[in-house]
């Protein structure tokens, strides 16, 4: 369950009832307006539902709730930091000067339409108890020579939460003492990863953001560390578009193969963020000053064949036959000797080793102090409010 659903959860149990903004309400004459018993009814309905109706559902209840009790949003905006509540603020704004009769009568459409389909049986809604636990999001397997971890969270577009982080760090540390000769990184689904899951920022510890921004920048640090110091040939299997850490790492990679499908994004401006990962200093080095400014400054989105001429991307594979060719080639170099491939990787990387520590070092400490600033915050809030994608 996403953070943003366990604050949403929370906070109907302290505000009451949640409701949504205008899609798919009706519009009535007063003659066929919902009586206050009827939104009584639908009130105590509500707390019955069989299954959760999903965030977006919930805010809409919750707007259509407060225009119907308390008519248009008459309380001050929440600060930009304080998430939560400016949704819901939000979502109640967005109501206008929806009359609070129709408010009501859209809040009992809305509890009738979601009490009808929660009792006819849905085969493909995940049961409670078929829920995925936290650790799926990422599958680690062994076979032929070949450690695979894989991120495994195609419906967020296998955006890292806090615990995948802390999981890749643990599969790296495994994987480098395991039997096998090569590791690979690739993704579940269409997407290869949609990097930092921005949810990440919206759990505020006991010390506030200035807490949240430290932490944050040690995981970040610990994170990108494994990929430097990992001992054995490294794989990016990009099985789809890539976005935020999950390009800049790719700099850290030893063999990158990608489908024609994969796109590879760097969006830090527009996130009010700074380059991580070490990709200000391995992306100029493999691409050039000029080409790596235009991706980490400006945030321009490559082709997997732009990436693959600038150096970033080994080879690029047809999306249907991706799979097939990779494994083949991956099967294959992993028989090669392991000692070789290790030592002649360790000849490669020590000559780097201690400027990449350095440079991911201030990258970070950077960020920390970004991930504190109105740009980057107002960047998340739009995201998580709906109002922005890349
Ligand atoms: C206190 C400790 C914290 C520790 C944190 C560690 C910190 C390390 C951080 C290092 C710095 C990293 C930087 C980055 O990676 S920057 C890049 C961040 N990523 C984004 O900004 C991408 C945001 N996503 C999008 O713009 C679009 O979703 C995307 C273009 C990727 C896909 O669009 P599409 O229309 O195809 O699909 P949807 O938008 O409908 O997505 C499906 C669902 O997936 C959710 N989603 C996708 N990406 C993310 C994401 N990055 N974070 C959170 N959620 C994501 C999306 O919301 C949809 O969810 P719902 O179905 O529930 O609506």
């Amino acid at each position: 369950m996403s953070l943003v659903y366990d604050s949403l959860a929370r906070w109907s149990v302290a505000w009451s009832p949640l409701q949504v903004p205008a899609l798919g309400l009706h519009v009535r004459g007063p003659a066929m307006l919902a009586s206050q018993k009827d939104f009584n009814n639908a009130v105590s309905q509500v707390k019955l539902l069989k299954e959760d109706p999903g965030n977006e559902v919930k805010l809409k209840l919750y707007a259509l709730y407060k225009q119907a009790t308390e008519g248009p949003c008459n309380v001050p905006k929440p600060g930009m930091l304080d998430f939560i509540n400016k949704t819901k603020w939000d979502a109640w704004n967005a109501l206008g000067s929806l009359s609070k009769e129709a408010a009501r009568q859209n809040y009992v459409d809305l509890v009738s339409r979601l009490s009808a389909s929660s009792e006819s049986p849905s085969p493909e809604a995940p049961a409670a108890d078929r829920k995925q636990p936290e650790s799926d999001s990422l599958v680690v397997t062994s076979e032929d020579g070949i450690t695979t971890i894989r991120l495994n969270r195609p419906a967020k577009k296998n955006a890292l939460t806090t615990q995948m982080y802390h999981d890749i760090i643990a599969a790296l540390q495994a994987a480098s003492k395991d039997e096998s000769a090569i590791t690979v990184l690739t993704g579940s689904g269409d997407y290869y990863c949609s990097g930092n899951d921005l949810t990440n920022f919206t759990h505020l510890p006991a010390g506030g953001l200035e807490e949240m921004a430290r932490s944050a920048a040690a995981l970040l640090r610990d994170f990108v560390n494994c990929f430097i110091d990992f001992p054995k040939p490294l794989v990016a299997v990009v099985n789809g578009p890539a976005v935020g850490i999950s390009v800049t790492i790719l700099g850290l990679f030893d063999v990158v193969y990608a489908t024609d499908r994969a796109s590879f994004h760097t969006p830090f401006s527009h996130l009010g963020q700074s380059p991580e990962g070490c990709s200000s200093y391995t992306f100029p080095k493999i691409m050039g000053s000029s080409k790596a400014a235009e991706m980490l400054l400006f945030g321009k989105k490559l082709t997997a064949q732009e990436a693959c001429a600038q150096g970033l991307v080994t080879e690029v594979f047809p999306d249907g036959t991706f799979q097939k060719e990779v494994w083949a080639r991956l099967k294959a170099y992993s028989k090669l000797p392991p000692n070789a491939m290790r030592i002649s990787k360790q000849i490669i990387r020590n000559r780097e080793k201690e400027k990449l520590h350095a440079v991911n070092a201030e990258e970070s400490s950077v960020l920390r102090e970004r991930w504190q600033s109105d740009e980057c915050m107002n960047a998340i809030a739009s995201f998580l409010s709906r109002k922005a994608k890349l």
